[in-house]
């Protein structure tokens, strides 16, 4: 049995289908991250878990206890809102302290606790200081040291890191991970941040419509997503429809709208059949001479810090985008450029 589990779980708001037939099991420990587009139904599954809503159907099992219609403060679980609701004009420690309020905790044992997790959220200088005193990113701290005092045994994070500005959002990132490993605690982080979730997650699960797409580890949906949708949402993607013409060991032949495309890979493909298919702009290197290859012309340039994203137009107008790490100065790639390109794998649907 697993450590927590979700069975075939369904929600209707005002007679819409918000979750349809939602499982999912969790390992103990684990750092677990729900991935999907606004609206699909994220909130809605926190909500249930944690006891704010109530399921229409199926089952919800923690530590093998059913816990599906269990009262709230039975549960032993934690949620940290987006927004943190904490309560500004009290202190760090006031704050932090009030996850225990429900607790039968002697003072010692308030103080000991307090300390260890002040520690854990590294707050130890503000334990004093009003919240409304504090930056975005300690008042985070706050919220997390509020939830991990009632050691929960299943924490949830609802998009937490979503009012942080880029940097400290990064760096948050990296304390909530080191923070997890740390407290070992099984965490369920919902997010439509596909790069937070490759960057956290033991698993990710991608949503949408309220439905589970797909389940994996991170490298397993970013390198071998079950759908289009699933490649387009977690990462970048060229995407393509054409007819396979030429199946080779090494390499295929497709026709995009008489544009032929070589990639050097050929999973399987049926000649004269007709596919979707998704290329990762990382799997496109620039060549010399070395064939098969595609010709094009450098129409755009984006510049990113430590790469280039170069949008190639080929012969008959279709565009593919690739990733070009920063190069020196005499071997850039400028606008106008005729260059080749081998495209070394794509994924097909
Ligand atoms: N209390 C409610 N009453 C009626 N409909 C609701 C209620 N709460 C959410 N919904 C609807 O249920 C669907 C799922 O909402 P939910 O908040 O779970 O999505 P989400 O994935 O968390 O979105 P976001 O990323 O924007 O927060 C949406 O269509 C939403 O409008």
């Amino acid at each position: 049995m697993s450590y927590f589990k979700v069975e075939n779980v369904s929600k209707y708001y005002d007679g819409n289908l918000v979750l349809k037939n939602i499982s999912m099991n969790i390992k103990r420990g684990s750092f677990v991250s729900i991935l999907g587009p606004s609206g699909c139904g994220k909130t809605t599954l926190l909500k249930i878990i944690s006891g704010i809503e109530k399921v229409h159907e199926g089952k919800i099992y923690l530590k093998n206890n059913e816990i599906t219609n269990m009262p709230i403060y039975k549960r032993n679980i934690a949620l940290v809102f987006q927004n943190y609701a904490l309560f500004p004009h009290l202190s760090v420690k006031e704050n932090i302290l009030y996850g225990l309020k429900n607790k039968r905790v002697s003072n010692h044992e308030k103080s000991q606790q307090l300390e260890e997790i002040i520690s854990v959220v590294k707050l130890k200088e503000f334990v004093n200081r009003r919240v409304d005193e504090l930056s975005g990113g300690q008042r985070q701290r706050v919220a997390l040291g509020r939830a991990l005092i009632m050691k929960p045994d299943l924490l949830l994070l609802d998009e937490s890191l979503n009012a942080l500005d880029k940097e400290l959002r990064i760096g948050m990132q990296e304390e909530l991970k080191e923070i997890q490993k740390k407290t070992n605690i099984t965490t369920l982080f919902i997010t439509h941040d596909q790069e937070e979730a490759l960057k956290l997650s033991d698993e990710i699960m991608v949503m949408k419509d309220g439905v589970i797409i797909q389940k994996g580890t991170p490298v397993e949906v970013y390198e071998q997503p079950k759908d289009l949708f699933v490649a387009k949402f977690i990462g970048e993607a060229n995407v393509f429809k054409g007819v396979v013409r030429n199946v080779k060991k090494e390499f295929c032949e497709i026709d995009v709208d008489g544009q032929m495309l070589y990639i050097n890979s050929n999973k399987n493909l049926k000649v004269g059949q007709a596919y979707t298919f998704a290329i990762r702009p990382e799997k496109i290197n620039i060549c010399a001479t070395k064939g098969p290859y595609n010709e094009g012309v450098v129409k755009e340039i984006t510049y990113k810090g430590n790469m280039e994203i170069c949008s190639i137009k080929l012969q008959n107008a279709t565009k593919i985008k690739l990733v070009v790490q920063n190069a020196n100065n005499s071997d850039k790639i400028r606008i106008g450029d005729k260059i080749k390109i081998v495209i070394e794998d794509s994924m097909f649907f």
